[in-house]
């Protein structure tokens, strides 16, 4: 018997869409939404209905048959912390993405699509390795500011599938290993993974800045900028995220571009390009403290990770940690549908949703 999953992953500007049979990629696509489309809604909750559509409306295009599904799965949203792997989506999540998730963002609309499509044709809908996994250990939860403790928000999902695969490339269980996992996409995150958890992480906004985000900056002068008086919380939000990193100095988030531009002698573009290789290099350091210099490899993913520019740079300030593996790109759709195929399969058990 076979398992056809349909998996969805929607992004700041685009839903990405496959359709696997059991290991098997059948269909993907990415759905992009124009950025006059996305302006109409002030949250991102509201563009779950033109989002759903959208992706019916490609797969019945397309030939296929939702139908067919034996279960539908999102990329896991903006959660109070989660555990790694499978969670059953189900009222409670529902509802605590609609009205109350940890943070506005793109990825709340997976499990709120996977739900409505596999209620429509009654199979369980699943989100996996969610952007909120958290598996920090105590220590790592205090910030320094008691009102503020640190929690795990990362690129979890791609960044454990990648650890999981150098694992087997070394021939051991993912479980034995330690690795510093660096996602370079449009953000930005970096994890320490000791033997098979993600023990610590620098996120977003507390480490390298990346194409399209700010990453750590002093907090006493944000704090000052903040009541300045010249911008509102919205606005210096998109400083933060969005408007923030390259976007900022470059007026791009396109990384391929930063390289033209240096390869035509722009002085700043080779400046901040390396700042950036140089703040990765410096998160990766942090992370080999946590794991007490016993780090198996350094793996650099994510779109970013296809410059041999980029790498190269960050290599040269790294590998006398441990050896650096480059797996350029992103795996999330093979990871969401081969996490859910395990589901199905009885090999992994969903966790139930409680609040
Ligand atoms: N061949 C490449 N060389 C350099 N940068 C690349 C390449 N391909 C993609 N990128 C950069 O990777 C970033 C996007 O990475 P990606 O993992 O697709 O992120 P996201 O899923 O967050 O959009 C962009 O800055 C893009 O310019
Ligand atoms: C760091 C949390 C996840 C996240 O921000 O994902 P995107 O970079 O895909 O927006």
């Amino acid at each position: 018997m076979s398992f056809k999953i349909l998996a969805i992953n929607p992004g700041s500007t685009s839903t990405k869409i496959a359709l696997y049979e059991d290991e098997k990629e059948i269909f993907v696509t990415t759905l992009n939404h124009p950025a006059e489309e996305i302006e109409k809604y002030s949250k991102v909750q509201d563009q779950f209905e033109m989002r759903k559509n959208v992706v019916l409306s490609c797969l019945k295009e397309n030939g296929f048959e939702v139908k067919e599904c034996a279960a539908v799965v999102g990329r896991g949203g903006m959660l109070p912390p989660v555990k790694s792997g499978a969670y059953q989506v189900n009222e409670q999540m529902v509802d605590r993405l609609i009205n109350n998730p940890a943070m506005e963002h793109a990825s709340n609309l997976g499990a709120l699509i996977a739900y409505e499509i596999a209620r429509s044709i009654n199979v369980p809908a699943y989100i996996y390795d969610s952007v909120r996994v958290d598996e920090l250990r105590d220590i790592a939860r205090i910030s320094g500011m008691p009102d503020i403790p640190r929690t795990s928000t990362s690129h979890a999902l791609n960044s454990r599938a990648m650890a999981i695969k150098v694992a087997k490339k070394y021939g051991k269980p993912y479980s034995d290993m330690n690795f510093i996992v660096a996602h370079l996409g449009g953000g930005i995150s970096l994890s320490a993974h000791e033997k098979g958890q993600m023990v610590d992480i620098v996120s977003d906004d507390e480490g390298p800045f990346s194409p399209e985000r700010a990453g750590r900056v002093p907090c006493k002068q944000l704090i000052d900028l903040c009541y300045s008086g010249k911008f509102d919380k919205a606005i210096m939000h998109k400083k933060l995220r969005g408007n923030g990193g390259i976007k900022a100095y470059l007026n791009t988030v396109d990384v391929r571009q930063v390289e033209k531009m240096l390869e035509n002698g722009d002085k700043n573009a080779k400046l901040i390009f390396e700042a950036m290789a140089y703040q990765v290099s410096k998160g990766i350091g942090e992370l080999a403290t946590v794991l007490e210099g016993k780090v198996d490899a350094i793996i650099i993913t994510g779109g970013i990770a296809y410059s041999e520019r980029m790498t190269a740079l960050i290599k040269k300030r790294v590998d006398f940690i441990a050896p650096v593996e480059i797996m350029a790109g992103e795996n999330e759709m093979e990871s969401l549908a081969l996490g859910t195929l395990r589901v199905l399969k009885g090999e992994e058990i969903a966790r139930q949703y409680v609040e």
